[in-house]
């Protein structure tokens, strides 16, 4: 199990930007959102190990992640940014075969194992059609998903995405989540996905809300995104519509939204009717 612990972070002298998080990532898939400038990449890279946190723990099965080793960590812990970078003038599968990396070692070349993991990563992600392409010539959302495939290639059973969705139509949003959820259910796969569309995170097993560096709210999607906390993180810029069935969509609203004031919490939590 991946562990954060009492994690604060600031960059240079400036303010703390994650001030006293602790998070335990258990299996399942948890989404964690907030506002812009909140600390949710910060957190992600902490969690990574690729940011070194100014206090506090990662421990990954109660081992300081430090003392872990490169390869072993690159093995159990996959780490997706939110500005992707693949190679240029490499293939599809090429780079999802990167993904194998730390389990071949530096005297390559790839097993038959290797491969398949690769093609299952791809077949996963709704890429395998793309295998021979060069990855220059993928649009934005086709390359978030070989991103996504290349990480899951590498086997880890704790996946650290920031903003998988950001580039994707409604039609790979929702396959990426079932994708995941299907992953954990079968794998046992421990997810921490940031999103920003709360009915995104309203389909995760779990919510971790941030606003200015804590942890707000976390738990069950219907509690930790109550009205009351979507109001205090995000200020008065969206309705709540509820369905029939009882089921609710966050919207953004027309009207000149106001943010929360932060020195007092208080003001703009309520009801939303
Ligand atoms: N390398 C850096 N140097 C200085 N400040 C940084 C650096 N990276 C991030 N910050 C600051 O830390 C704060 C948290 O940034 P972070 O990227 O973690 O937020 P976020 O919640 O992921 O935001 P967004 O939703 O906009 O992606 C922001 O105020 C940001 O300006």
């Amino acid at each position: 199990m991946l562990s954060l612990e009492g994690i604060a972070h600031r960059y240079g002298c400036g303010t703390e930007v994650l001030r006293d998080v602790t998070l335990r990532l258990e299996p399942g898939l948890t989404a964690l959102i907030g506002p812009n400038g909140s600390g949710k990449s910060t957190l992600l890279r902490i969690a990574a190990g690729l940011l070194a946190p100014w206090r506090g723990e990662v421990r990954l099965d109660g081992r300081p992640l430090v003392r872990v080793t490169t390869w072993e960590r690159a093995r159990r812990v996959a780490y997706v940014p939110q500005q992707v970078l693949l190679p240029e003038g490499m293939e599809v599968l090429q780079v999802v075969l990167l993904g194998r990396l730390p389990h071949m070692g530096w005297l390559g070349p790839e097993s038959v194992q290797d491969r398949a993991a690769a093609w299952r990563a791809m077949e996963a992600t709704g890429v395998s059609g793309l295998a021979h392409r060069p990855v220059e010539t993928l649009s934005g959302g086709e390359r978030q998903r070989v991103a996504l495939a290349r990480a899951l290639a590498t086997g880890a059973r704790h996946l650290l995405l920031d903003e998988p969705t950001s580039h994707l139509d409604l039609h790979h949003q929702s396959a990426l989540v079932g994708t995941l959820r299907a992953l954990v259910e079968r794998s046992r796969l421990a997810v921490l996905m940031v999103v920003h569309d709360p009915n995104l995170a309203a389909l995760a097993d779990r919510v971790v809300m941030l606003a200015d560096g804590r942890v707000v709210a976390d738990g069950p999607p219907r509690r930790a995104l109550e009205p009351a906390a979507l109001r205090a993180a995000y200020g008065d810029g969206f309705v709540i519509l509820e369905g029939p069935d009882g089921r609710r969509a966050v919207v953004p609203s027309a009207a000149s939204p106001r943010l929360p004031d932060r020195r007092n919490p208080a003001a703009g939590t309520g009801s939303l009717s």
